[in-house]
């Protein structure tokens, strides 16, 4: 319950519009209680009236008293429409406030959390899966929600008509009144307990849904792998015991739901049944009339509803107050790189990296060890090593995804901790290691670090990239949608598209991770032909496995575990026969052997 306190800012927001809620559920609960009254008076008249119409048997005179016992019978019919009628009214303006509330305060609340999530760093990321970030937005803001709305109202409805019916069947008779409402906490609780399982059973089933989808979604997304392999009747059976297992679990739930009607119709029987009979005793008591027996047969059956709530209510909370502690979690995380400074910040181009080690927070894994080097604003640095030696890592330092450990880089002289860093950022251009192209057309994928759509530019950026060619041979050209929903490029491609990406925020540094593997030689060499000219006074970085695609480069760095084993230009390289010359030497017989 404590968790659900953090929704207390919201109901504050909105007390304008929940406090009217609050007064309507009030009026309506008046107008449900009066009709109650009504039938009393009716039943009384009726009782009365009959014995008068029997006094006038044979007199001119019983057809009058006819007609004005049945036009006041009539009164009482529509009197108790029009309460129907007037509660009806109070329900939809009850529901119009704090139904509709809650849908707002939902959309504030998935927001926020979204909002949130975008603020967290990579690592965040790395430690919580996409389906756990999913439903803390979806699911959980639902269950939340139920809470905000349905709960909430219900509560002050069941509580408002409790004390005025209570009230009501007080003032007539108290022992009537305790008689009928003791099966009303057994009622409460019986459901309380079949709601639990319905919850807990229901939950199980959604698990079993999801691991089915996510069955499903895998095996198609590995189609080809499962085909190559001939492995469709293994995936089949495997389908059928995961739909089967979803199947047992839905039987088992329709069960437990097949028992709540019953129940509650029995508990209401049983009100209804101890109602007439203590009450039959009251009235030959002459304590109370026969129409005071009508009346709490009205008051017993509207408290059903209220009663079966109670039990549904608490479930719905104690499920809110799960689902608001996943969300809490989650905005109590802070995020492990923040920007420090939102003063203006313009970016010259100079990279240092003194003295810096590296370790990744989740798997202690050190990738880098005590890296110093610099690059001059202007001036081409290439990255070449093993797989696994810390090439990616040096670009996602420079890119503040992560804090060094150990040393600093510095950005123009400056700590890259302290300087803007969305400044920093949208004037640093990155194409990662992982091609990542958005459901989009290709000109919006070009776009995408601009703030506006401008074709002139996406063109320039695809032709500086190597790929206007390719673009212009589909046949919507950069309309042509990619994707699921869109056509599939090939992998050099794509690589293309994401260094245009990169190109078109016109950046005064540029990081590319590895981003020529999917391109051969030929085209490579196009690319960085056309890239020479966009990378002239940039500050830039090129991690690749090639020597052939770095040996122009004014610095190389040879990494080895995570340290620089050998620093300098291709001709110094060459020169000191170390790894960079073996490397070199083994590439060119392979191209040899290959041509
Ligand atoms: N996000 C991460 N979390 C934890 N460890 C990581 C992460 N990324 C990389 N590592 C580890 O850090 C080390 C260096 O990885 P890095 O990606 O920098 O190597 P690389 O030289 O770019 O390799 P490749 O050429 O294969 O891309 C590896 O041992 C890797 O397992």
């Amino acid at each position: 319950m404590k968790e659900l306190s953090y929704l207390n800012k919201f109901f504050l927001k909105y007390k304008w519009q929940l406090l009217p809620g609050v007064f309507f559920v009030v009026i309506s609960n008046l107008f449900a209680v009066l009709p109650a009254q009504i039938i009393r008076i009716a039943f009384d008249l009726v009782k009365e009236n009959i014995a008068v119409y029997r006094l006038f048997n044979g007199f001119d005179k019983q057809g009058l008293i006819y007609d004005i016992f049945a036009n006041s019978l009539l009164f009482f019919g529509a009197l108790v429409i029009l309460m129907a009628v007037i509660r009806g009214l109070f329900l939809f303006f009850m529901r119009q406030t704090i139904i509709l509330t809650s849908r707002h305060i939902e959309y504030d609340l998935k927001n926020e959390i979204y909002q949130h999530y975008q603020e967290l760093s990579l690592a965040f990321y790395r430690r919580n899966n996409t389906g756990d970030l999913m439903n803390r937005v979806t699911e959980d803001v639902s269950r939340v929600r139920m809470y905000i709305g349905p709960a909430i109202m219900y509560t002050i409805n069941t509580l408002v008509l409790f004390i005025l019916i209570i009230g009501a069947m007080v003032s007539v008779n108290l022992k009537l009144a305790v008689y009928s409402l003791i099966p009303l906490p057994l009622l409460a609780l019986t459901i309380y307990f079949v709601n639990s399982i319905i919850n807990q059973k229901s939950e199980e089933i959604q698990r079993r849904l999801s691991t089915l989808s996510s069955f499903v979604q895998e095996t198609f997304s590995g189609i080809r792998v499962v085909k190559s392999y001939v492995k469709e009747d293994f995936i089949r059976a495997g389908f059928e015991s995961q739909s089967e297992a979803y199947k047992q679990e839905s039987l088992s739930l329709v069960k437990i739901q097949a028992y709540f009607y019953p129940i509650m119709l029995l508990m209401v029987g049983l009100s209804t049944i101890i109602t007439v009979y203590i009450g039959g005793l009251q009235v030959m008591d002459g304590r109370i009339t026969a129409g005071n027996i009508a009346e709490f047969i009205v008051y017993v059956t509207q408290l059903t509803f209220p009663v079966t709530s109670l039990g549904w209510v608490t479930s719905l909370i104690q499920r809110a107050a799960a689902s608001q502690k996943r969300i809490n979690e989650f905005l109590k995380t802070e995020p492990e790189i923040s920007n420090p400074n939102p003063n203006p910040f313009y970016l010259k181009g100079d990279v240092e990296f003194k003295n810096v080690s590296f370790t990744y927070p989740d798997t202690g894994i050190q990738a880098l060890k005590n890296v110093s080097f610099r690059i001059n604003k202007g001036e081409l640095l290439a990255i070449i090593g093993k797989t696994g030696s810390g090439k990616s890592t040096i670009a996602n330092l420079l890119m503040r995804m992560y804090d060094v450990n150990q040393g600093e880089i510095l950005i123009d002289g400056q700590n890259i901790k302290y300087i803007n860093l969305e400044a920093y950022r949208s004037k640093t251009g990155f194409v990662p290691q992982e091609v990542f192209l958005f459901s989009d057309t290709i000109a919006r994928n070009i776009a995408f670090g601009q703030d506006e759509l401008d074709m002139a530019t996406v063109e320039q950026a695809a032709k500086d990239a190597a790929v206007y060619k390719n673009i212009e041979a589909f046949d919507k050209k950069f309309e042509t949608f990619i994707g699921e929903r869109g056509i599939t490029l090939s992998g050099g491609q794509k690589q293309r598209i994401s260094i245009a990406r990169a190109i078109i925020k016109e950046p005064e540094i540029l990081i590319f991770d590895d981003c020529l593997s999917a391109v051969d030689t030929k085209t490579e060499e196009e690319i960085l032909r056309s890239l020479g000219k966009v990378m002239k006074d940039k500050t830039s970085v090129l991690i690749a496995h090639r020597v052939s695609t770095i040996k122009n480069a004014d610095q190389i760095l040879v990494l080895d575990e995570g340290e620089i084993a050998e620093h300098g230009t291709h001709s110094k390289l060459m020169k000191e026969r170390g790894l960079y010359f073996e490397l070199y030497e083994k590439q060119l017989l392979e191209e040899q052997e290959l041509s």
